[in-house]
């Protein structure tokens, strides 16, 4: 009965995907419904190939396939998106690398948003999901709620991704930063995002440990306040149904500031709650500690997500936005750095009694880096919030710099470490093919990002004083060409750090799927405390 509907469901997707494609008025809107009416078909076929199979979940099981091709997704994207970040590198060093043949598709202006996707919401996204999954499941002693709501999740965000990829690529764009994708694929998004709380609170609910662990705590926060960011920042009217262009309800600096409200708690509740809450559960079991303070992790929980919200406005210093709501902003970034240190020292402190695996464990010295790179970003964006700080590093490439410690340095390390415990957990194995080759990828990550933090440090406070510079009648010293051509050298120092990232990255994948094809599978006692956990 429930399959007939889904049947009816995906049939009528694709005739009204279809039909919409035959009004399009944009090329990206034909493209998207092609892509939907391509999604809707081809899980109609699959659905009807397996309508009189009986399904036999084993009820006391995890659900652990939609993992696996979470963790295989998040390594895919994150190549993606980190080469894509390495060629808009190089093309900011070297401009000519804008070929004549790329204008309208794949110039910088078009790949930069593609980058910026790719690694925060296909490469983290898929590594936040896929790690809720496995978490919310250990920590509650029960399978995913809903069936296979989770696939449906799984599914529906590839399908974001995709919309969201080829918009940027074809020019659809509502022009707000980590918000470009046009209204319709945010209104999957919400559909899809909706169906993933569903899921999260749904396994909570049912869970059989009488504790909700802490990590959990921060996995659901991150899914609550993105529904609500997601929701109030793309509130936009459609031009037509037919067409992917939608006018913003905020306009002026309302806009502004419900962008960068949606912007700096992108980073806040993307970017932290919920990788601190891949750290809560990961860096325990790896060094097989329990948490240092979970009085701390309760403290430092509340203090942050209270904080986070109120310190959107430091992105709007010396704008139309009332000097009070600046100050505000500002006042709560430099309260932000002590919850923000809670976690940090909550993560390090951890590893009491087991620094000695710092030595032995290439895993673990790749989150501690992650944890230390959380805690310098998260030093540094008070600092940088201060208007007077501000003054000089905004628009520069310090604030590129600050960004890539955290991305590159927290986001990227933490799921790396994620990704070399899980992988051989969930296709039980005895362990991973190599540490070798994890210590080569922590020592060509680590390498990578200090190239790109420190060569745009320098550059970033270089061009501040250069575009200060005034002479002794007050005229301007430099011109902004000036500027451009004296970051050329840091410029080309930042592609190599992405590019030894990526290749870290690459021998991350190789070891991964060597450690799946290759390595023995785990003792069934072994397996046995795996499924105990
Ligand atoms: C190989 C690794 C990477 C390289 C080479 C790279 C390179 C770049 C470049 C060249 C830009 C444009 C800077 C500009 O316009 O001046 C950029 C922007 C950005 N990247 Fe990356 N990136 C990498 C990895 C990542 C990762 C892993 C993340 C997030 C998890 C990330 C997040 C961002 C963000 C948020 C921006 C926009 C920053 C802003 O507008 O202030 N990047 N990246
Ligand atoms: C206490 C924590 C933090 C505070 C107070 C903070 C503050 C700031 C400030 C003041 C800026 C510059 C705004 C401008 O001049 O335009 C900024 C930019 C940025 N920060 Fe942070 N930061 C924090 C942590 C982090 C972390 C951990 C990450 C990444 C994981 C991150 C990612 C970003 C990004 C992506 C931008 C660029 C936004 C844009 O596109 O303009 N921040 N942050
Ligand atoms: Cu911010």
């Amino acid at each position: 009965m429930w399959d007939y509907a889904k049947l009816i469901v995906l049939a009528a997707v694709t005739v009204v995907a279809a039909y919409a494609a035959s009004q399009a008025r944009d090329l990206a809107y034909l493209v998207h419904m092609i892509i939907i009416m391509g999604a809707g078909a081809g899980f109609f076929i699959w659905q009807i190939r397996r309508m009189d199979e009986t399904t036999t979940h084993n009820q006391g099981e995890y659900l652990d396939g939609v993992i696996r091709y979470g963790v295989i997704a998040t390594a895919g994207w994150g190549v993606v998106g980190f080469l894509v970040g390495v060629i808009i590198a190089f093309q900011l060093a070297f401009p000519n690398l804008n070929y004549e043949l790329q204008q309208g598709l794949a110039n910088f202006g078009r790949l930069r948003p593609l980058h910026t996707s790719a690694v925060i919401f296909a490469f983290g996204g898929n590594a936040l999901i896929a790690s809720s999954f496995y978490v919310v499941q250990r920590t509650s002693a029960a399978r995913l709620f809903g069936g296979n709501l989770a696939w449906f999740v799984f599914w529906g965000y590839q399908v974001f991704i995709l919309l969201a990829a080829t918009g940027y690529v074809l020019g659809s764009t509502q022009s707000q930063e980590y918000a470009e994708p046009e209204w319709l694929a945010d209104l999957w998004l919400t559909i899809v995002w909706v169906a993933y709380l569903v899921v999260f609170m749904g396994t909570l609910i049912k869970r059989r440990e009488p504790h909700i662990y802490v990590a959990n705590w921060f996995y659901l926060s991150f899914i609550i306040t993105v529904a609500m960011l997601h929701v109030v920042n793309n509130l936009q009217i459609p031009v037509s149904i037919w067409g992917s262009t939608s006018i913003p309800v905020w306009s002026g600096v309302q806009s502004a500031m419900v962008q960068w409200w949606y912007g700096h708690n992108a980073v806040g509740f993307f970017l932290t709650a919920g990788f601190l809450g891949m750290m809560y559960y990961f860096i325990p079991k790896q060094v097989e500690r329990p948490v240092y303070s979970y009085k701390l992790s309760i403290i430092h929980f509340w203090a942050l997500i209270f904080l986070y919200i109120w310190a959107g406005p430091h992105h709007l210093h010396y704008t139309a936005l009332p000097d009070w709501a600046q100050t505000l902003g500002m006042t709560f970034s430099i309260m932000l750095w002590m919850p923000s240190w809670g976690g940090m020292i909550n993560g390090l402190m951890t590893l009491s009694g087991a620094w000695d695996k710092l030595r032995t464990d290439p895993v673990v010295r790749m989150m501690v880096v992650a944890v230390g790179f959380y805690g310098m970003a998260t030093f540094e964006g008070p600092m940088m919030s201060i208007r007077a700080v501000n003054s000089l590093s905004h628009y520069t490439d310090w604030t590129i710099g600050h960004v890539h410690s955290g991305a590159l340095g927290w986001n990227g390390m933490i799921t790396f470490g994620m990704l070399y415990y899980i992988v051989p957990k969930l296709w039980k194995r005895e362990r991973l093919y190599s540490l070798s080759l994890v210590s080569w990828h922590f020592w060509l990550a680590t390498i990578g990002i200090v190239l790109y933090a420190a060569s745009m440090w320098v550059t970033g406070i270089m061009e501040g004083l250069m575009w200060r510079q005034v002479d002794a009648q007050g005229f301007l010293v430099n011109s902004f060409a000036d500027t451009v051509a004296a970051k050329f050298p840091m410029n080309v120092v930042r592609g190599i750090g992405g590019l030894m990232f990526l290749s870290g990255a690459l021998i991350m994948c190789y070891n991964l799927w060597k450690t799946v094809t290759s390595v023995g599978e785990a003792k069934p006692a072994a397996a046995a405390t795996v499924a105990a956990e």
